[in-house]
C-alpha cells in the first residue's frame, strides 16, 4: 500500500524577525483560465504594503512570472522580486537581468502558437527568455503541447523544461553559469539587508517552489506548501490563497 501524503500543520505566525518570500500564482492569487485574467484583490495590496513596513522591507515576491509582469500586477507598489523562476532578480539597484532569448526561440514560439491555435483556450506565453505553453482552459491540448515542448528542447541549447500547474515551460537552465531557481534567488536576498540575519519564510504551491522550500529549510526557516496536499519538502501547509491572505494579514 502506498504511503499516505502527510498532513502538514499550519505555519507559525509571521513575526518581526522574519524575512518573507512569496510565490504569486496559486499562493497569493487564485488561478484564472489564463495568465492575463488574474485579479489582485485590494486587501492583498494593502496587506503586502503593511508587511513591507512592518518587516522593514524584508518582503519579496519569488515568481515564475517576469519582473515586468509582477510590477504591472502590483502597480504602483514596486517590491523586491525574483522573476522567471530565479532567472532575474531585483532588489533596489542589486540583482541581475534575465538572459537574452536565443534567436531559435522566436521560431519555436511561432510553431508553438500554431499548435496552440488548434486548441481554443490553449495559450503560448512569451516571457522573453522563457516560453510557457498553457492548457488550463484547454485540457485536451495538454498532450500535444507537452510533446511539442519536449521535441523543441534540443533546438534550444542550455534550456530545460519547467513543469507547472497546467503549463510546461522552456527556460534557460542556468544564468551566467550559476544556479537559477527560486532557492538561489531566496539565498541571494538573504545575503542582503534588510533580509540578512532574519528567519526566512517562503510560501509556494508549485514544483518550482520546492527549491525555495529546500533553501529556507537549510536556514532553519519556515516552508509553507499552499494548496492540495502532495509530496513536498515543505514543513507547513495552507489550503489556498485565502488562507495565505489570512496568515499574512494576521499580527504575530
Ligand atoms: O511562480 P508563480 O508566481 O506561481 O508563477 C508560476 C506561473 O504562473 C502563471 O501561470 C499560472 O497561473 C495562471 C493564472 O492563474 C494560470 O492560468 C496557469 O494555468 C498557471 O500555470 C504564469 O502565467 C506563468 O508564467 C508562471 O510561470
Amino acid at each position: 500500500m502506498a504511503a499516505e501524503t502527510p498532513v502538514l500543520p499550519p505555519p507559525p505566525p509571521i513575526d518581526d524577525s522574519c524575512a518573507l518570500f512569496l510565490d504569486v500564482d496559486g499562493t497569493l492569487l487564485d488561478f484564472a483560465p489564463s495568465p492575463d485574467e488574474v485579479s489582485v484583490p485590494g486587501h492583498l495590496r494593502e496587506a503586502l504594503r503593511a508587511l513591507h513596513r512592518r518587516l522593514d522591507g524584508a518582503v519579496a515576491l519569488v515568481s515564475g512570472r517576469s519582473l515586468a509582469t509582477l510590477d504591472t500586477l502590483l502597480a504602483p507598489h514596486v517590491m523586491p522580486a525574483a522573476g522567471l523562476h530565479g532567472l532575474e532578480r531585483r532588489h533596489g539597484r542589486r540583482g541581475h537581468r534575465a538572459p537574452r532569448a536565443p534567436a531559435a526561440l522566436a521560431l519555436v514560439r511561432t510553431e508553438a502558437e500554431r499548435v496552440a491555435a488548434r486548441h481554443p483556450g490553449a495559450i503560448v506565453e512569451d516571457k522573453g527568455a522563457a516560453l510557457a505553453l498553457h492548457w488550463r482552459a484547454a485540457p485536451q491540448a495538454s498532450g500535444e503541447l507537452q510533446a511539442f515542448a519536449i521535441a523543441a528542447l534540443p533546438r534550444l541549447p542550455g534550456y530545460r523544461l519547467q513543469p507547472g500547474n497546467d503549463v510546461l515551460e522552456l527556460r534557460p537552465a542556468e544564468h551566467k553559469g550559476g544556479r537559477a531557481d527560486k532557492g538561489a534567488a531566496i539565498l541571494a536576498f538573504m545575503d542582503e539587508a534588510p533580509f540578512a540575519g532574519r528567519r526566512p519564510v517562503f510560501a509556494g504551491d508549485d514544483i518550482t517552489d520546492e527549491a525555495g522550500f529546500a533553501a529556507v529549510n537549510a536556514r532553519d526557516g519556515v516552508s509553507v506548501l499552499v494548496g492540495l496536499p502532495r509530496e513536498s519538502a515543505a514543513h507547513f501547509a495552507l489550503a489556498g490563497p485565502a488562507a495565505v491572505h489570512a496568515w499574512i494579514g494576521a499580527q504575530a
